[in-house]
């Protein structure tokens, strides 16, 4: 790490302690920037495929080579990314083994994991505890993304204690991935994320356990709405388990708000129900839709100073048959267009599917005219 004379830091070297969606995110971000990045994970084959991805070079072992015991200089900044329950223990003995000079977590669970921390003895003046509010709900190295945090807010949760270039070297770490700090303490964070993610969660859940008793005629007409809302229940109930578990107050009064509201327009259908006349009846639940709506509204499209990166969205409808997708990939690749992500939509029962690809605004015209001119389906 080198530090001007304005204090500014230089983070060269990062260790990522937890090679799953998170820490492999970190790790081709912070490679991006030409940032060495070694990685450690208690399960090698996690390690051996964000290697492979290009995210860095492996630790030797658990823990190995950064321990110092080989000579090996301490890194820069150590990133606990495993999940909540695992970061305080694993802080105290990166930290005993004095395998970096700054620490921090990711963890979405922020009160508990500090004062756990500071019972299990760790340094609190080296650590600056964050938690960064981009995410998928696949985990493991195979689903991270270099730009997972573009354009997000990131909690950085240090106290009075913390060594003021600690919370530089971090901010550092954030700039690297594209997010914009937040700095406020671990119980207001646990409140607000309670609200804008913990309880959506649950929600989300909640909405796709109900999938679960639907008939398969009624699934087969799902469209993109209930696609929407439940995204984000095929996240790991373990790790979720966890979250919620470690932040359970807060997230218990979001739920009960939650279900007062849903109760009170369950109580005005029935009623609707019962006597279809009555004028008044439905006002709760547009009082919830209006509500909705506002508050919908209120969320920012997208925070700080980092713009998402653009890409241009090429709709290709396909027939749902072995092998249409691999066919619709190669006529990308013989047109010299790479496909940056893809995202497919396919309603059991229906003979086709919508394969939405993500390419850069320039090759995004290129595409549709050369996929349109071997007769793909292609649209706005
Ligand atoms: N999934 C999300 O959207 C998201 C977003 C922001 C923050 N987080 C937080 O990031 C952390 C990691 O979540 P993830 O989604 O990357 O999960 P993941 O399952 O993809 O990866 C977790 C990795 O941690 C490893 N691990 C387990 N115990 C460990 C230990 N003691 N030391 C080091 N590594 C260990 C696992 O082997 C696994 O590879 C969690 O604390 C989670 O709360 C998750
Ligand atoms: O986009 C998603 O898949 C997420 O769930 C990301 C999300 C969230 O926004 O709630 C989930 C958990 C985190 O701790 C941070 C971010």
């Amino acid at each position: 790490m080198r530090c001007d004379d304005a204090g500014v830091v230089a983070v060269r070297r990062v260790l990522v302690l937890g090679a799953g969606l998170i820490g492999t995110s970190i790790a081709l971000a912070l490679r991006e920037h030409d940032v060495d990045v070694l990685l450690s994970d208690p399960d090698p084959a996690a390690v051996s495929l964000a290697c492979d991805l290009g995210a860095g070079e492996p630790v030797r072992g658990w823990f190995d080579s950064a321990a110092g015991d080989d000579g090996v200089a301490p890194a820069d900044l150590a990133i606990v990314a495993a999940p909540p329950a695992a970061v305080p223990g694993t802080l105290r003995s990166a930290q005993d083994r004095g395998v970096a000079h700054v620490y921090t977590d990711v963890a979405s669970v922020k009160t508990w994991v500090v004062e756990a921390a500071r019972t299990a003895g760790c340094d609190m003046t080296t650590y600056v505890p964050g938690h960064p509010m981009g995410g998928r709900e696949r985990g493991g190295a195979g689903a991270a993304r270099a730009d997972l945090f573009l354009g997000r807010s990131w909690a950085l949760c240090e106290s009075d204690k913390t060594d003021p270039t600690a919370v530089r070297v971090v901010t550092e770490l954030v700039a690297h991935t594209g997010a914009h700090p937040v700095r406020l303490s671990a119980q207001e964070h646990d409140r607000a994320v309670a609200l804008v993610s913990h309880a959506p969660h649950m929600a989300a859940a909640a909405v796709a356990a109900r999938l679960s008793c639907g008939d398969s005629r009624a699934l087969g007409l799902a469209g993109q709405g209930v696609r929407d809302v439940t995204r984000i229940a095929a996240g790991d109930p373990q790790l979720w388990t966890e979250i919620v578990g470690y932040n359970a107050a807060s997230v218990a009064g979001e739920l009960s708000a939650l279900a007062a509201d849903l109760e009170d327009a369950a109580a005005a259908l029935r009623e609707t129900g019962a006597n279809p006349r009555r004028a008044d009846g439905l006002h709760p639940v547009r009082d919830l839709l209006l509500r909705g709506q506002a508050g919908q509204e209120r969320l920012p499209a997208k925070h700080g100073f980092g713009r998402d990166r653009d890409y241009t969205v090429v709709p290709v409808v396909i027939p749902d048959e072995p092998g249409s997708l691999a066919r619709l990939f190669q006529a990308a690749g013989a047109a010299d267009v790479n496909i940056e992500d893809v995202r497919l939509d396919h309603s059991p029962g229906l003979p086709v599917g919508l394969a939405q690809l993500w390419v850069v605004p320039e090759a995004g015209d290129q595409l549709r005219t050369i996929l349109a001119a071997q007769g793909w389906s292609v649209h706005a």
